[in-house]
């Protein structure tokens, strides 16, 4: 397989997701002249808002932040070199969730939730708006959460349960021929954060000293989307594209504040982000790079 026709597609809940879990990766494989495909499920709807002048947008005021995180997205996109991004259904078809934290500090389903909220979603018609894309692009990789949504949220657990169904229906040949031919996707990733690489980060932070948000994790009481090395699977090193992931960082702004390698969300818990980015393969077949524990390309094997 040359690498131009490498085809990598992403299913994202919120705009946000994909560049914090996957942006050099998608910069990477992009610059390397691969297809790279992103579906982001929601508009980001009920999020909340670290730029003062735009808190107007708040989805208790003029509820307005999905228009403007979809240009956040599009701004972060065209900086990253991704060409293909598209809204699950199309734009305001499945709404932000919302969530709210529970007492172990997973992320959970709000109270109140909207009637056409993605964790309300009909999981069949949903997958049937990724069935034709997968068909379509038939791409060798797909990349998306693992079962808890990486944190506990449910448009993530809902992009995770939307994704592995489309691609179990589209590899199959009688399944809605009108959908396209059968596509099979040959390797599925999780996105995963890696433990070593979260007490890295947070040795750093306490080096940094005074930065513009709070210090970073307990180091000895990691969060849940905290994972052991011997659980990861692959290693994208896209050091070399981590400006373009920090700028597209930056984009994010109603979402992402960023101080040098460093960054945080509206919680202003401190996290150092990393060119490096892991995946846990849940479909097909490792390929470590020599002498290593982990693969360095998601395309490995192939
Ligand atoms: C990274 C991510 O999935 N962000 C989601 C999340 O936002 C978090 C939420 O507002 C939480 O209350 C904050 O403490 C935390 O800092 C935020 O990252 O949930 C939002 C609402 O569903 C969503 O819009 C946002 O993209
Ligand atoms: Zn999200």
């Amino acid at each position: 397989m040359t690498l131009s026709d490498r085809r990598l597609l992403l299913v994202h809940a919120h705009p946000d997701d994909e560049t914090i879990m996957s942006g050099a990766t998608m910069a990477k494989y992009v610059a390397e002249g691969a297809q790279v495909t992103l579906i982001t499920c929601t508009l980001g709807e009920m999020g909340e808002i670290l730029v003062p002048e735009l808190e107007h947008l708040a989805a208790d005021r003029d509820d307005a932040l999905g228009a403007h995180r979809k240009t956040e997205l599009d701004a972060a996109m065209a900086l990253l070199g991704v060409t293909d991004h598209r809204i699950l259904g199309g734009e305001g078809r499945y709404r932000d969730s919302g969530m709210k934290w529970d007492d172990d500090g997973n992320a959970t389903a709000a109270d109140e939730i909207h009637e056409n909220a993605f964790w309300h979603a009909d999981l069949l018609e949903a997958a049937n708006h990724l069935v034709p894309i997968i068909r379509e692009e038939r791409p060798q990789v797909l990349v998306t959460y693992d079962e808890f949504g990486n944190y506990g949220h449910p448009d993530h657990i809902q992009a995770h349960r939307v994704a592995h169904y489309a691609a179990d229906l589209a590899a199959a040949p009688s399944y809605r021929r009108d959908l396209g031919e059968a596509w099979d996707v040959p390797k599925i990733y999780w996105t995963a954060m890696s433990k070593s690489a979260l007490r890295q980060g947070i040795k750093e932070i306490r080096e940094a000293g005074d930065l513009q948000f709070m210090e970073g994790m307990d180091p000895d009481n990691l969060p849940p989307f905290a994972i052991d090395d011997d659980d990861l699977d692959a290693a994208v090193d896209g050091s070399p594209w981590v400006d373009a992931k920090m700028d597209a960082m930056r984009a994010h702004a109603t979402q992402i504040a960023v101080d040098g390698p460093f960054f945080a969300l509206s919680n202003d818990v401190a996290q150092r982000a990393w060119g490096t980015e892991f995946y846990r393969l849940v479909k097909g077949t490792p390929a470590p790079a020599d002498g290593s524990a982990f693969e360095d390309d998601l395309f490995a094997g192939l």
